[in-house]
């Protein structure tokens, strides 16, 4: 891929503690930039695939041999080891994706983030930051997904990954995530910025064609 169109198509590391509002932003950038202009990498599971999954697709099927040696090697940005089963990114996923002419989305951990940047790609790192602590444990509390146990870790977690978000230099823009339609527009006025080529649905048509996406 050439370099004028390497850097025309950098993939988007967006960052924040959990709850803050990531996936819900990227749903939404998603239907602002449809057809398939943002994409997602394929992850890498040791575990054997279900009826219907296509390796490639769905996952990049691999052994348990096989993932730590590429482990090993520095080829993932982030993995996990779940129930004696590994789970991960690879730099090459991430890098197909942009050769497929899409703009990768790295929903990624501050860990993650740190990875990639010892890694060959160059993306573009976002982070997004809550308003307050207390608004980001009402979001994780109201989200109804976490058990306590869970919810006290985010929130642990947090307070050392706003510290590395607000740290200078760390990440090319931050936003704080108050009101939702807000922050999505100042995030989709960026990307409009950082990539001219993305055509996009006009908000009216977007909240037309679903409702469900700004709550
Ligand atoms: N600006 C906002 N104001 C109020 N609620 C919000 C806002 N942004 C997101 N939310 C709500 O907060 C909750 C958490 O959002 P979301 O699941 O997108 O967070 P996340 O950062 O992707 O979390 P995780 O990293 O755990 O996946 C959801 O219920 C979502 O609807």
């Amino acid at each position: 891929m050439s370099e004028e169109k390497k850097d025309a198509l950098k993939p988007v590391v967006v960052c924040g503690p959990s709850g803050v509002g990531k996936g819900t932003l990227i749903d939404m950038l998603m239907k602002r930039f449809p057809n398939e202009q943002l994409g997602f990498s394929v992850s890498h599971t040791t575990r054997p695939p279900r009826e219907g999954e296509v390796d490639g697709k769905h996952y990049n099927f691999t052994t348990v041999e096989q993932i730590k040696k590429d482990i090993d090697a520095g080829k993932f940005i982030e993995y996990a080891e779940v129930h004696g089963k590994y789970y991960g990114t690879s730099i090459e996923a991430v890098e197909s994706v942009q050769k497929d002419g899409k703009i990768c989305i790295l929903d990624i951990d501050v860990q993650g983030a740190e990875k990639v940047k010892k890694s060959s790609l160059e993306p573009i790192y976002i982070f997004i930051a809550p308003p307050s602590q207390e608004e980001l444990e009402k979001r994780l509390r109201g989200r109804g997904t976490e058990t306590e146990e869970a919810i006290k870790t985010r929130l642990g977690n947090a307070a050392k990954e706003l510290e590395y978000g607000r740290n200078a230099g760390n990440f090319d823009r931050i936003f704080v995530n108050a009101d939702l339609k807000a922050t999505f527009e100042d995030i989709a006025s960026a990307f409009k910025e950082w990539y001219p080529h993305l055509n996009e649905v006009a908000p009216d048509d977007e909240e037309k064609n679903c409702a469900c996406v700004i709550s």
